[in-house]
């Protein structure tokens, strides 16, 4: 491997993050639908009978909804920014941001909370767009892990921020529904970049302003 492909690789591990990819469909509605079905049929059902028979459809349009991530790249939403926020540098934060996601294990939902932070440098954006970038990474086939990286570095790369903080607090259905069957089980994970990594000063205003240990 050559040098500069060796260094291309390791920045590319260090960053954890695959890119966001957006995905045209190629599979037909049709053959989603007759999945579906199979799927129906493998758990013992009938899915000709009165009450399932719209259920292959209803399945496919809510996976549309749930999977819509997919459709769009994250940073599209940031890019519209407002340059120059007169007499404002200080930390903005959007906290309790509800969420729904589908681990990748189990396609179970995970339900949760983001709590977004960033300090400007002279880009902010529009303050819905943070909640729009936490569901285009959610409606997908998701880890914690990698949703929290991919939020944080998103808004990293468009906004360029001094520093972001990302903090994601959920609930995964595969523990509590099946498997281990655990209740009140909630996973915390963060990603800090920036000041937010840096400085503890900043990490700990983020973390205070978020508040989730009262919350
Ligand atoms: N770290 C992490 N683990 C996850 C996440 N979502 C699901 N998991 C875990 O992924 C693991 C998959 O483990 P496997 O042993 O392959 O699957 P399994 O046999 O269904 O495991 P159980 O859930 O323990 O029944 C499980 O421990 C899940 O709890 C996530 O977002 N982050
Ligand atoms: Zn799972």
């Amino acid at each position: 491997m050559s040098k500069k492909k060796a260094r291309g690789a390791s920045r590319a591990a260090d960053a954890g993050v695959p890119e966001a990819h957006v995905q045209t469909p190629t599979v037909s509605e049709q053959d989603a639908r007759q999945a579906v079905a199979t799927l129906l049929r493998w758990a013992g059902e009938d899915p000709m009978r009165e009450g399932l028979r719209d259920t292959p459809k209803r399945v496919v349009t809510a996976y549309r909804d749930w999977f819509s991530g997919y459709l769009s790249d994250p940073a599209d939403y940031l890019r519209r920014t407002f340059e120059e926020v007169e007499g404002y540098d200080e930390m903005i934060v959007l906290r309790d941001i509800e969420f729904e996601s589908h681990c990748e294990h189990h396609m179970a939902p995970i339900i949760g909370k983001a709590h977004v932070g960033y300090l400007p440098t002279n880009k902010v954006v529009g303050i819905s767009k943070l909640a729009r970038v936490v569901d285009g990474y959610a409606r997908r086939f998701q880890v914690q892990e990698k949703l929290t990286a991919q939020i944080a570095r998103c808004i990293n790369d468009v906004l360029k921020p001094r520093g972001v903080g990302v903090v994601i607090d959920a609930v995964h259905q595969c523990m509590t529904t099946r498997g281990v069957h655990k209740r009140g089980v909630s996973m915390i994970t963060s990603k800090m970049l920036g000041d937010f990594r840096e400085d503890a000063r900043t990490r700990n205003e983020f973390l205070r302003f978020i508040d989730i240990a009262n919350g």
